[in-house]
């Protein structure tokens, strides 16, 4: 596993307030790695410094093999350089099918304006079936997005993302909302993703961690207060102290 992204001696100070304060961290590729920490901790800031949606006071973002600096390019250009994001919330297009879903994705992969263009290739729509396939929503293709539950929406958007071949995908608390059956769902095809790239994933329900099995960063005031297993990072009595025993 070589390194892919590189966050290191990273600061940001929001009127005066120090929201992420020398942070250093690392994601291998590929790697699944989960983001825990209290309310307030830096997470969201982490990955919008990540996305270049916030750009630090101080430190350093590196990536990729050529230690590309991540600082130097805009929201639009990191994300065509192969950086994903899954925000909490889905944002997929409900009066379209979910096969329309999964072929915009495709098609925007080569660029904005192929999306008004673009005619799906027999190797694009098998693209397509497999993506469905992957996220676990082959049998509902010709559905409109709008009529599925909320964990499927999730899974819909996971598969748009996937549809760009990112190299890190950032996955914000996928199992907020979601019923159990679905969040174990959701944690087979986060691991399933992580088997040929980065993925991250933001969370704070402990189960669907344990179940994801996967190294795990406690992130407090802004820097990492402890990294490893979780059965590591749970005894950790500062970590008990701010965010589990709480
Ligand atoms: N744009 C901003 N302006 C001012 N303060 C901000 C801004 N963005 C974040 N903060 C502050 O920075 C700190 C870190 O916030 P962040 O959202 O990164 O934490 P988090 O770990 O994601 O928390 P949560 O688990 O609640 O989502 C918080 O105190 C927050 O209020």
């Amino acid at each position: 596993m070589s390194t892919l992204l590189e966050v290191s001696g990273v600061s940001v100070t929001f009127d005066g307030f120090r929201a992420i304060n020398n942070l250093s961290i690392a994601i291998g590729e590929p790697e699944l790695r989960a983001v825990i920490g209290p309310n307030g901790a830096g997470k969201t800031t982490f990955m919008d410094i990540v996305t270049g949606k916030t750009k630090p006071d101080e430190g350093r973002v590196i990536w990729g093999e050529r230690s590309v600096n991540l600082l130097k390019y805009s929201e639009s250009q990191i994300a065509k350089m192969g950086i994903g994001r899954k925000f909490q919330k889905p944002t997929v297009f409900e009066d379209q099918s979910v096969r329309d879903n999964l072929a915009m994705a495709l098609a925007n992969k080569r660029g904005p304006f192929s999306v008004l263009v673009w005619r799906a290739s027999d190797r694009d729509r098998a693209r397509i079936e497999e993506l469905a396939e992957e996220v676990g929503l082959s049998a509902r293709l010709d559905d409109s997005a709008g009529i599925l539950s909320h964990g499927q929406k999730q899974w819909l958007e996971i598969g748009m993302l996937l549809a760009q071949d990112p190299r890190l995908l950032l996955v914000d608390e996928p199992a907020a909302g979601m019923t159990p059956s679905e969040r174990e769902h959701t944690t087979d095809l986060l691991k399933r993703a992580a088997k040929t790239r980065a993925v991250m994933v933001i969370e704070h329900d402990m189960e669907f961690i344990r179940r994801l099995d996967c190294r795990v960063t406690c992130l407090h005031e802004g820097a990492v207060l402890a990294e490893g297993s979780l059965d590591h990072v749970t005894k950790n009595q500062q970590v008990i102290d701010v965010y589990l025993g709480r």
